[in-house]
């Protein structure tokens, strides 16, 4: 499904964070946003998710405008892995389970088997399945939650930051799930600092400085 930001404007507390920005992510497509710290990357997610409005322009999402009347309906399509979460629950078994409890996905069932094949793609070994949060790393935790996107086979993906607890090679080896999901239809809109995961996405965007 199709993200497409126009001429999109916004600042948030007198700071200029995009004037006139306009993208386009297809279905299949992975969209790279780059940009030094504090230059609106995780807001322009927000926007696309309909909890920050824009000053002017507009989101449409398959080429219907995201409104805040459309914004339940729109995000039900979309997967968020936001940058840092807490999160309601103390083992892994329990954050997979978590978004099979959300109304938005009455109509997924979880599987276990399912999601070990996504594990087995992530290199994330089957043990960790009844560890403790607490004792996971951050490396690990967010290859759980990409798994764990990629169970929901979403229309959209949206990833803040999937690889900034990795090194290349697992930074490499995300790129590549990733594009797998793509390759199957998915819109994907990653944030990243990371180039090596950058060049490995069909387009970057590079916001600019905040602007007084
Ligand atoms: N709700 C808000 N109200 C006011 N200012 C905000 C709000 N949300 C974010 N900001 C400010 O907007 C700017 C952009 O924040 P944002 O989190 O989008 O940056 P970022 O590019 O994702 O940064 P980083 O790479 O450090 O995560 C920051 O200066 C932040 O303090």
């Amino acid at each position: 499904m199709t993200i497409e930001m126009k001429d999109a404007s916004l600042a948030l507390e007198g700071k200029g964070l995009f004037h006139n920005l306009s993208f386009v992510v297809n279905g299949g497509e992975m969209l790279c946003v780059m940009g030094e710290s504090g230059c609106g990357k995780t807001t322009l997610l927000q926007c696309i998710l309909g909890f920050q409005p824009l000053d002017e322009g507009a989101v449409s999402i398959g080429g219907t405008e995201l409104t805040a009347l459309s914004a339940e309906y729109m995000r039900s399509m979309m997967a968020y892995i936001p940058q840092e979460v807490s999160l309601p629950c103390n083992t892994v078994a329990e954050l997979v389970g978590l978004p099979y409890q959300l109304r938005v996905n009455r109509n997924k069932r979880f599987s276990k088997e399912a999601l070990m094949e996504e594990w087995q793609r992530l290199r994330l070994d089957e043990t960790l399945y009844t560890k403790r949060l607490a004792d996971v790393s951050g490396g690990e935790r967010q290859r759980i939650m990409l798994s764990m996107a990629g169970l929901l086979d979403k229309k959209m993906l949206l990833v803040d930051e999937p690889t900034s607890a990795l090194d290349v090679d697992s930074s490499l080896l995300v790129a590549g799930y990733l594009q797998g999901l793509a390759k199957h239809g998915t819109a994907i809109i990653a944030v990243s600092h990371d180039r090596a995961f950058a060049g490995q996405c069909d387009k970057t965007l590079t916001l600019k400085s905040p602007q007084p």
